[in-house]
This record gives structure tokens, C-alpha cells and sequence, in this order.
């Protein structure tokens, strides 16, 4: 679903990502992992279109996007979620999702002075998007809540949230499970194998290492920008070269 051919970044002297191809197949969880500056943040800015490439191509679906801005990326079906997700903490989840979705929509500043047809109809689709979005992650409980006043965990929610109301078919998740305690750990990591279940293609950046070994279908393992491995968490996890790398010799022996 998701083929990138020898991806790489440079900024100035420094290559963060270098000469990267892998594929990712349609409807599994890939993890990308590697120790602090491995290139795995600006590996999904590439992804998503946030910067450019420096060489390399990246195919979604057959279709050559290489080059394609985030706004277009986002278009033809790429979602994405921050290591923090930023909400206006005094409004409500529910509102918090609308805005989310409305910046994505259609309706200009003429639309909203003459409160045309088209506003309505798009206030409403939005407003049904970002129901169905936290029913989905299953936040519809709390969706009248101050977002100031809901839990990390609930914020990770509510960023899958905004992400799916996109209506993404490749969804990058930056440290989904970060800054949680390992019961909502276990919560997410149920969460993200629902929305593979729907189909989705997921692509995460995580660290803790016992939810990727449970959750991953294959893993990319990255050190100084370059791919060192990838397989399934067994062939990850039985790799030297990771193991010397990056998981340690503690791990080596778990
Ligand atoms: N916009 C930028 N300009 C210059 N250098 C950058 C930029 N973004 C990242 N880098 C550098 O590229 C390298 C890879 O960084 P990146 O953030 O992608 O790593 P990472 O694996 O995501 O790290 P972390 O786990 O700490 O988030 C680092 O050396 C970083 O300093």
C-alpha cells in the first residue's frame, strides 16, 4: 500500500534519513523504531508531506506522490497524529473534533457571512464525522467535557480521533502510547489493532517496546538514519545487529 524507494533527508551536512526503502501492506500495524535522532520523526514527515524529500520516491497505492504537500497528502487519504496533541481546553471534545474537521472542509468566509446551504450541510457532516470519530476511539461519553479537564490517555484518544474524522486510509501515529500508564497502554494498543481492523494501514513511532512487540506486524528499525532491520517482532527481536544497536543486551535476554 505504501512503497518508498531509497527516501532520504538531508538538512545541511546532516543526513537524518538515508536512502530508506521498504514497504508497508495494506490493513497492518508497522512500528518504526530506534534510538533518540534515528530519523523516525523526520521519517514520518516525509510520509505525511510535511517536508520534502531530498531523493527518493514514495508510491501509495501504485500512485507516484512523491513531492506532494501535507494538505495533498492529507487529501488522498494519509492521516496523522503528534507525539503532543494541542486542544482548545476550554471547549468541549465535541467541539474540539468539529473545529478539527472543519479546517478540513470546504465552506469559506462568503459561506459562513450568508450562512449558505453548503455551511449547514458541512456543519452538520462535520458534526456527525466527529460523533461517529469519538464513538469510534470511545470517547462519546465524555464528549461534552472540557478538553482541559480530560485524562492523557483521553488526549491520545481524542488525537486518534481528529485523525480518523480525515477519514485517512494511512495513519501515522506518533508515540501513541506515550506519557500513559501500561493498563491504558494495553487500552490504545486495543484501539489501534480496532483500527486495523477496519482496514487501516497503520505506521507508529513508539518506544515502549513490550506494546510493539505485541501489536507490530513488522517492524522498521532505524539507527543514524538508516534502516538497520526489519521483520517481524521475532526476527526483530532475534536480530544482532538490533540487538546490539539498540535493545541492549537486557532485552536480549527477556
Ligand atoms: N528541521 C530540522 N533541521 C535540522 N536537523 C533536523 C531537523 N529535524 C531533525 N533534525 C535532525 O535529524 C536527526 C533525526 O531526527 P529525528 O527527530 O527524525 O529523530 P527521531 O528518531 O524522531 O528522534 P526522537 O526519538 O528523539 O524523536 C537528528 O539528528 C535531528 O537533530
Amino acid at each position: 500500500m505504501l512503497e518508498l524507494t531509497s527516501v532520504t533527508k538531508r538538512f545541511g551536512g546532516l543526513t537524518a534519513v538515508n536512502g530508506i526503502s521498504v514497504g508497508f501492506e495494506r490493513g497492518t500495524i508497522n512500528a518504526i523504531i530506534g534510538p533518540n535522532g534515528a530519523g523516525k520523526t523526520t521519517f514520518f514527515n516525509l510520509i505525511s508531506g510535511a517536508m520534502p524529500l531530498s531523493e527518493g520516491r514514495i508510491v501509495i497505492d501504485g500512485r507516484d506522490v512523491t513531492g506532494l504537500r501535507a494538505d495533498q497528502m492529507a487529501r488522498i487519504g494519509v492521516g496523522r497524529t503528534f507525539q503532543s496533541t494541542t486542544l482548545f481546553d476550554n471547549a468541549s471534545v465535541l467541539d474540539n473534533l468539529i473545529v478539527g474537521h472543519r479546517l478540513r472542509t470546504r465552506s469559506n468566509l462568503l459561506d459562513v457571512v450568508f450562512g449558505t446551504r453548503r455551511l449547514r450541510d458541512e456543519e452538520a457532516a462535520c458534526r456527525r464525522k466527529a460523533r461517529e470519530a469519538l464513538d469510534f476511539v470511545g470517547l462519546a461519553h465524555i464528549e461534552a467535557r472540557l478538553a482541559g479537564d480530560i485524562s492523557q490517555e483521553e488526549r491520545k484518544r481524542v488525537a486518534f480521533a481528529l485523525a480518523l474524522a480525515t477519514d485517512p486510509t494511512l495513519l501515522l501515529l506518533d508515540e501513541p502510547a506515550g506519557g500513559v500508564n501500561p493498563e491504558e497502554t494495553v487500552g490504545l494498543a486495543d484501539l489501534i489493532r480496532k483500527m486495523k481492523r477496519s482496514g487501516l494501514t497503520i505506521c507508529l513511532i513508539e518506544h515502549k517496546m513490550d506494546m510493539i512487540m505485541n501489536l507490530a506486524d513488522k517492524i522498521l528499525v532505524l539507527n543514524y538514519g538508516e534502516k538497520i532491520a526489519e521483520g517481524t517482532p521475532a526476527e526483530v527481536r532475534a536480530n544482532p545487529v538490533v540487538i546490539e544497536a539498540y535493545l541492549g543486551s537486557d532485552h536480549a535476554h527477556s
